[in-house]
């Protein structure tokens, strides 16, 4: 069982109203005294809970620390994160025949993609609590924004990645921020066991998602969501359908709509219904959506042409599946195709993206002819990562080019 439920009286453990909860046992935990990723008791994850939780008349400024009243610092090592188009795509509404289909552009960030919400409150908490090694495993934008927000806070970051399955810009942005790469023979899941291991043995500050202050800051995409799709639309979206690989972001925004409940500026029916997407080749949140399960199935094997989400043990499963479940919404598993082709489709709509992030589109359109979202519904696709992540897969969506003379009738010729 979890135990998700926020309020209540503030514990002793509380430091400036803050504190940590085991979602599995409740036991509570002072945030900054020791570095903790899980639940000493019975090794739940955590997640940071507050005395008081904002409404938006609490907000102010731009960027992720607009939200500073919900995060658990004033103030991050910050490049000015968020604050993230919300794009029309209008090919792709009516190929899809639904109300209203808007695009979240994560890609849009400092370093490419939603990471930096995360990395700019979880560093940040790193320089508090006094360590002198950042790390991660990663399929790559984890290890871009870490790599760069360590270099901004002046701390050695060491990213662990599985040999060869990485795309060219992630690798290329974490060793230009100066990063120390290893490479792993092993897929992601591998990785993320090893640099666990190093964590726990005091080598270095883990910040992956299952570090609950890094997800405090991709709460933040839900709460612009909300506020954008008010300003533009007039209302909030009925479901938001985004990529799922280690599930953090699923586990932030359901966080999200949970403390405006608490706070009383949204009313349980309203929440968004979260819908994952995974891709076929690696969609263990989709089998246990499917199967009503509590926890995930650990496949060891996954593949699929969308690199980033090519994760086999998504380790925020036990936050993230009731956050599908009490929204109403669901999972679905997309073929390296639909992803391909729903990467060309935004493309149309002048949205650049990599693969992961389109398979929130390629999921959108599989539910809808199947049935499962109705044509009346307000939708926001969550795209996680920008084109130029992943140059090669770019190149092979993309059209062919073609050899010319340097003169204009030679270039007539072929037009
Ligand atoms: C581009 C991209 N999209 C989606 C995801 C999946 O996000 P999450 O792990 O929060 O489910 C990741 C990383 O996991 C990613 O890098
Ligand atoms: N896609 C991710 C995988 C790791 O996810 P995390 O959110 O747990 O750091 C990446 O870019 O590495």
């Amino acid at each position: 069982m979890v135990d998700l439920e926020l309020g209540g009286e503030t514990p002793a453990e509380a430091t400036d109203g803050v504190w940590l909860a085991c979602v599995a046992c409740g036991e509570t935990v002072a945030p900054y005294d020791d570095v903790v990723y899980r639940c000493p008791d019975c090794d739940g994850l955590l997640e940071v809970r507050y005395d008081e939780y904002p409404t938006f008349d609490d907000f102010e400024g731009v960027g992720v620390w607009r939200y500073a009243d919900a995060l658990p610092l004033n103030e991050g090592v910050s490049i000015r994160e968020g604050n993230t188009p919300l794009y029309t795509v209008p090919e792709i509404e009516a190929d899809v025949d639904v109300a209203d289909v808007r695009v979240k552009h994560e890609g849009m960030n400092p370093t490419g993609a939603f990471k930096d919400r995360g990395m700019t409150v979880g560093v940040k908490v790193a320089e508090r609590l006094g360590v002198d090694r950042l790390a991660c495993a990663s399929t790559g934008n984890t290890s871009a924004a870490l790599a760069c927000y360590g270099a901004r806070a002046d701390t050695e970051v060491l990213v662990l990645l599985p040999a060869g399955k990485v795309a060219a810009g992630k690798v290329a942005q974490a060793a230009l921020h100066g990063a120390r790469i290893l490479e792993v023979e092993g897929n992601f899941d591998a990785c993320l066991d090893v640099v666990a291991e190093l964590a726990a043995r005091g080598e270095a500050y883990l910040l992956n998602s299952i570090n609950p202050f890094r997800l405090e800051g991709q709460k933040t995409i839900g709460l612009e969501i909300l506020e954008q799709s008010k300003r533009e639309t007039g209302e909030w979206p009925d479901r938001i359908v985004l990529p799922v690989g280690n599930a953090g972001n699923t586990a932030a925004l359901y966080k999200c709509f949970r403390e405006l409940v608490e706070a009383g500026a949204m009313a349980e029916d309203e929440m968004p219904a979260l819908t994952g997407v995974q891709a076929e080749g690696a969609a263990p949140m989709v089998e246990a959506v499917r199967e009503g399960r509590e926890e995930v199935r650990r496949w060891e094997e996954v593949e699929t042409r969308a690199t980033a989400i090519r994760i086999g043990n998504p380790v925020n499963a036990p936050k993230a599946l009731p956050g599908v479940r009490a929204t109403g919404g669901t999972a679905v598993a997309v073929s390296d195709d639909e992803i391909t082709d729903a990467q060309r489709a935004l493309a149309r709509d002048g949205v650049g993206v990599e693969p992961a992030s389109a398979a929130s589109v390629a999921g959108l359109t599989k539910l809808r002819r199947e049935g499962e979202i109705d044509d009346d519904e307000q939708v926001v696709c969550l795209t996680t990562g920008h084109l130029l992540k992943d140059p090669d897969a770019a190149a092979a969506a993309g059209g062919d080019t073609t050899p010319v003379p340097a003169d204009a009738d030679g270039v007539l010729d072929v037009l």
